[in-house]
Parts: structure tokens; C-alpha cells; sequence
């Protein structure tokens, strides 16, 4: 079979609802194939995006995007609807600089309905969306997909709740795969188990209302007293689910990969004229066998084999180190536990929960990072020693959390905060690059921030046996920055190296290599600057501000906002020191830094060696 036959000649939009059957198959067949290749070099969410072909092209088939919008939750599992709206072209450059985002974006295509990369938005969105419609009068539909793991978000409820008592039309597809990259089977989960098992809730409903219709006389006003009655009676009579007490219809469970049974329910809600929730169930990874046999660890690949399976890793991240150092004190420390939100593996804690989980001190809560910050004020009221180990983007999440249940009280939770700074190829709504300025806005938080694995080391002990009220430890993707022995660099509050010059490069985080790297530049022209790197960066120690004070010049690299930013708190409190110098602050402008690698992404933001040097030199010589 000539390779994406089909595929290449679909003619776009419609062209998938001109296909049979059979030849619906098939185009399934080279989305799969196309994935498989592409995702082998560029990376991203292959075992998601392999779950829902049959479930995008039935979509597809059934509605005429744009004018009906798609809301992907997550999003991340879009890979396929971007292929079949005029981006099959460009797949190749997806989550590549300048490429295809991995994400739905308006702005790159108006079949992207809404943003996605947080999870759980989608009914929020949809819900906006549908209102809209059902106020100016567009009949068109508006479809929210949402997984399993998505539902385990506090704001799919708020949405429900809302949606449902709108009652405009609205229809959320459920995707259960029951493998989101969480293990926490939660109440959800087990409901929803529940649900998948349950003979087809709208079967039942029809073969009831069909037996009653053949009653003669009787039957049709039994039929109707059923159907106007009180949800007491219908949940008597059908158990009527959470989504039906929302005010929502409830259709399925359908088979997610059965197309004319998905083109005939999705049809069916199409119909309702109402809030309705469509169950499918899917298999995540199907049609890759190592990818349906562990869905987690195919979630989000950095490039693989195909044939052997094999997954590019890196060998040691500042997650893997940290995950390790958590277990050795746990072991010592009983009062330790660890939270994740559905994010175990990607924070590195899959150790800790094999040892600790049965302990009943490793706690997976869903995607619910609010809930999790809260949680942990609540263990450490009670007592315990709680650590909430969280990518950067995803605990702006509980941000009146840590305000409001840690802060005032000074409650003693540790944050482990993952992926601070730049992320990469994940793109604008993964980015780690607001978290020193939050937190350090907030009272009595303590922030560290590690460069190296010693750093880090250094950093859990202070946050778990020195500070009291919230410590933040936040650390970028992947490993240490290498450090040159020469520098006799090592652990502690701050480091300060002197090479006699009257210019002082300050950083911290993984741009302390950036400001390494400039030094060693301006000293290859004769050049000498300092350096000081900040290990606690809030609250700034008074010795570094000290220490600053002495020089004609400062440059302060940050790899975050600069608005906020840990160089705006250094030059408040140098002003407060009467210092008469000059101070730059070299900073992220725009944090909405697309799909890119992480060092270019650096040069993008004018953080990197060659533009630090350069500004100096400009600025200070
Ligand atoms: C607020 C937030 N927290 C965490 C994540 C990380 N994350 C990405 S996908 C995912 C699991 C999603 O599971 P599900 O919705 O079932 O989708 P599936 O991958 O199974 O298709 C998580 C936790 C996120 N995107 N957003
Ligand atoms: C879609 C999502 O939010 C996560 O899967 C995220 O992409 C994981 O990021 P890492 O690849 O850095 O673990
Ligand atoms: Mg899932």
C-alpha cells in the first residue's frame, strides 16, 4: 500500500466524510504510520495522540470545523486533527523552531478552536464558546475532548455545573483511556470504571423506551410520565449518573475506535439539543504495541526507535537526583511525604511512591495542583513533613494556595518546583519562567535555586530542616550545568568568584553558565568581570547585596520576568545600600516563548554568553 495514500489526497475541509468505511480505515492506518515517523525524530505525546485517531477522524466526519469548533483538553493529543486541517505539510516541523506548535493555537490555525497545554480548561472554554453561539444566533456545535486524567481537574466541575445549568447545546467528549500519565485511580477513576463496564447507558434508555412504546394504550403515557419525571424517578429507574445530575445527557460507553459507532452517537448528541456528555473509551498508544503496553512512559517521548521501542532519556536530570535524595530522607525521616498532580514520573518520584505508596506517604491527587498546595498545608498542620513536587507552569495553579493556606500562617511545606525556567519544545504554555517572580512576591517564602546537583542537595536540607513556612527549591529540565574545577565552585547560600574586576556578572539557575561563559569571554579580550551567583534567591542575602555595593557595574542575568524578577528585587535593595554604580538587568521579555530547544530559546531572550559578554563589554568597558 502506497504509503499515506489517502492521507495525502484528502482534500481539506470534508474530505474525511467523502471517505467509506473501509477507506476510513486505512487513513487511520497512515495518521498512525505518520506519527509513528514523525514523533520517532521530533519527539512529543505519541501513546495520547495514537488513542484518538479514530476518535479525531470521526469528529471530523461528523462536523464541519470551523464553523463547529473542536476544544481539545490538554491538547496535547491534537496531533491528528491538525493533519486533517491543512497542516498534514507541515507535521514534519511539529514542536521544531519555527514549526508547528504541540499544542492547539488559534493563532496558527482557525480550526484550533482555544488554546490548550493546561489541563482541565476545555468545558470552561467550550462553554464560553457555545454561549456565544447560542447568543448570536450560530447554530453551529461546540465539542469539548477531554480525558480521563482532564477530568480529575477542579474546573471541568466548575464548567459542568455552569454548562449545565445553561443548557445550551454543548457536547464533551469524554476520552477515557484509563491510563492518563497518572496511577492515582482516584473516585473518578473508579467511577468511570463503573461506567465503561455498564451495559451502554443509552442502550438501556432506548430498549426501555422501546418495550413501553410496543404497551399498547398505556405504554406511550407510561413512556412519557418516565421521561418527564423527576431525575428520582429516571435514576430509579436508570441510576442516572454525575453528568445527568449536572443537567447534562449522558451517552455510552461507545468504543473509541469503533468509527461508525462514534459518527452514530456523536450524531445522536448532535441531536439532543442540549448539554450532553458522550462516554468513548480508547486505548492509550493503540496500534504501537510498546506504547499500549506502558502508556506513561509513551505519554511524552524525547525521540525513540521504532522498531525496539528504545526511548531517548536523558540519564540524570535535576528529577532523578532529586526523586533519589527524597527517598534517602524519607527513610530517615518518617515524617516525609510527597504529592504529585498526575505528574509522578515527570517529577521523578516513581521511587519514592514504589517504597513509600504503600506506606501511605506518597499521595497522586489528579491534576489538581490548587488542591495540592492545600493538602500539603493540611499534612504539615497535622504534623507531617509534605513536599509537593510540581512542573513551574503548573503550580501557577495554586498560587492563592500558597498565599492564602501557607503563607499567613507560615505553614512548612516544601516545594519542589520542576521545570523552572526555559522548558523547550513543550512551548508558550509550559514555560517555567514566572515562578521566582511569584514567589518571591509572596511573604515568607524562601526560594532556592539550584545550578547543580550539590546545589540542590544543599537546598533540600535547608528547605526541609532550616526554613520554616514555605520553601520553594526550583530547578530547570534536565541536568546540571557542568561546572569547571578551576572555579572551586561550591554550595551554599551564594557563590562569589573574583577575577579583580570592577564589573560584577550576578545569576542564578542555569544562567549561572550563561554568566560563566561571558566571563570567560570578556577575559579572552583582556576583560575582567566577577562573578556571583544567588543560591537563595528570596529572599536575597544581605551579605550579597553587600557584596555588590563595592562594584562600578552590575549585570544581572535572570532566566525568568523581568517584571517581578529577582533582578528588580537585587537593585530595590542595592538602592536601599545607597549604591552608586550601574545596574542592568538582562531578563525575559515576552515569557511566551514558542516550540524551540532550550539554548536557542536563551539566545531568542538575550540570555546567552556571546549577547551577555557583548552587553558588558558595550555597557561597562
Ligand atoms: C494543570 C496541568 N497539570 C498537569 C499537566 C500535565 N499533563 C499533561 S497530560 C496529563 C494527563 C492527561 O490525561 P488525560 O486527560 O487522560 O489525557 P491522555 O493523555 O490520557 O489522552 C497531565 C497530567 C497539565 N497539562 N496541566
Ligand atoms: C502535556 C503535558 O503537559 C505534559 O505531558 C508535559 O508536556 C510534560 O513535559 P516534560 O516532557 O517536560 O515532562
Ligand atoms: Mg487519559
Amino acid at each position: 500500500m502506497a504509503k499515506y495514500n489517502l492521507l495525502n489526497r484528502l482534500e481539506l475541509p470534508g474530505g474525511v466524510k467523502r471517505l467509506n468505511p473501509e477507506q476510513q480505515k486505512i487513513l487511520c492506518w497512515e495518521i498512525r504510520q505518520k506519527l509513528l515517523h514523525t514523533l520517532s525524530e521530533n519527539g512529543g505525546h505519541l501513546a495520547s495522540n495514537l488513542g484518538v485517531v479514530e476518535l479525531t477522524v470521526a469528529l471530523h466526519t461528523v462536523f464541519d470545523v470551523p464553523r463547529d469548533a473542536i476544544v481539545w483538553d490538554v491538547g496535547h493529543q491534537c496531533y491528528a486533527h491538525k493533519m486533517l486541517t491543512g497542516r498534514l505539510g507541515a507535521f514534519s516541523t511539529i514542536r521544531r523552531e519555527g514549526g508547528l506548535s504541540g499544542f492547539p493555537r488559534p493563532g496558527e490555525s482557525g480550526c484550533d478552536a482555544f488554546i490548550a497545554g493546561h489541563a482541565s480548561t476545555s468545558i470552561s472554554a467550550a462553554c464560553g464558546l457555545a454561549t456565544a453561539k447560542a447568543l448570536s444566533g450560530d447554530r453551529h456545535h461546540v465539542v469539548a475532548v477531554v480525558g480521563d486524567g482532564a477530568f480529575t481537574g477542579g474546573m471541568i466541575y466548575e464548567a459542568l455545573n455552569n454548562a449545565g445549568r445553561t443548557g445550551n447545546r454543548l457536547i464533551v467528549v469524554l476520552n477515557d483511556n484509563d491510563m492518563s500519565i497518572s496511577k492515582s485511580v482516584g473516585s473518578l477513576a473508579r467511577y468511570l470504571a463503573s461506567k465503561r463496564t455498564s451495559e451502554g447507558y443509552l442502550n438501556l434508555k432506548n430498549r426501555v423506551e422501546d418495550a413501553l412504546k410496543k404497551i399498547p394504550v398505556v405504554g406511550r403515557e407510561l413512556r412519557d410520565v418516565i421521561s418527564d419525571s423527576k431525575a428520582a424517578f429516571r435514576q430509579l429507574l436508570y441510576h442516572s449518573n454525575l453528568f445527568e445530575d449536572f443537567g447534562f445527557d449522558y451517552l455510552g460507553p461507545v468504543d473509541g475506535h469503533d468509527i461508525p459507532a462514534l459518527v452514530q452517537a456523536l450524531r445522536r448528541a448532535k441531536e439532543l439539543e442540549k448539554p450532553v456528555v458522550l462516554h468513548v473509551n480508547t486505548v492509550k498508544g493503540k496500534g504501537y504495541a510498546f506504547a499500549e503496553k506502558n502508556p506513561a512512559r509513551y505519554h511524552g517521548v524525547g525521540g525513540f526507535d521504532r522498531a525496539s521501542g528504545r526511548l531517548k532519556v536523558p540519564s540524570e536530570s535535576f528529577s532523578s537526583v532529586f526523586g533519589r535524595e527524597l527517598v534517602l530522607r524519607a527513610r530517615r525521616d518518617h515524617k516525609i511525604c510527597a504529592i504529585t498532580a498526575a505528574m509522578e514520573e515527570g517529577t521523578g518520584l516513581s521511587a519514592f511512591a514504589a517504597e513509600f505508596g504503600p506506606k501511605n506517604r506518597f499521595f497522586d491527587v489528579g491534576i489538581a495542583e490548587e488542591h495540592a498546595v492545600t493538602f500539603a498545608c493540611g499534612l504539615a498542620a497535622g504534623g507531617m513533613k509534605p513536599v509537593f513536587a510540581v512542573y513551574s507552569t503548573f503550580l501557577q495553579r495554586g498560587f492563592d494556595q500558597i498565599i492564602h493556606d501557607a503563607s499567613i500562617e507560615r505553614q512548612h511545606i516544601v516545594l519542589a518546583v520542576d521545570r523552572a525556567g526555559i522548558v523547550g519544545e513543550d512551548g508558550e504554555t509550559h514555560q517555567g519562567l514566572f515562578d521566582a517572580a511569584f514567589l518571591s512576591e509572596i511573604p515568607g517564602v524562601t526560594v532556592y535555586s539550584p545550578a547543580t546537583y550539590g546545589d540542590l542537595r544543599y537546598a533540600l536540607d535547608q528547605a526541609f530542616d532550616c526554613c520554616d513556612g514555605v520553601a520553594a527549591v526550583r530547578y530547570p529540565r534536565g541536568g546540571e550545568i557542568p561546572m569547571d574545577e578551576r572555579l572551586g565552585y561550591r554550595p551554599g547560600e551564594w557563590f562569589h568568584h573574583r577575577s579583580g574586576g570592577q564589573t560584577l556578572i550576578v545569576s542564578y539557575g542555569r544562567a549561572f553558565g550563561e554568566a560563566y561563559g561571558a566571563m570567560e569571554l570578556l577575559a579572552s579580550e583582556g576583560k575582567k568581570a566577577d562573578l556571583l551567583k544567588l543560591h537563595r534567591i528570596s529572599p536575597i542575602p544581605d551579605a550579597c547585596v553587600q557584596l555588590a555595593k563595592k562594584y562600578r557595574a552590575i549585570y544581572f542575568v535572570e532566566e525568568g520576568v523581568r517584571q517581578g524578577g529577582i533582578g528588580e528585587h537585587f537593585l530595590d535593595a542595592l538602592s536601599r545600600v545607597r549604591y552608586r554604580g550601574r545596574m542592568t538587568i538582562g531578563a525575559v521579555e515576552n515569557p511566551f516563548i514558542p516550540a524551540m530547544p532550550a539554548d536557542s530559546a536563551f539566545r531568542r531572550c538575550g540570555l546567552d554568553a556571546q549577547t551577555v559578554a557583548r552587553a558588558i563589554s558595550v555597557l561597562y568597558f
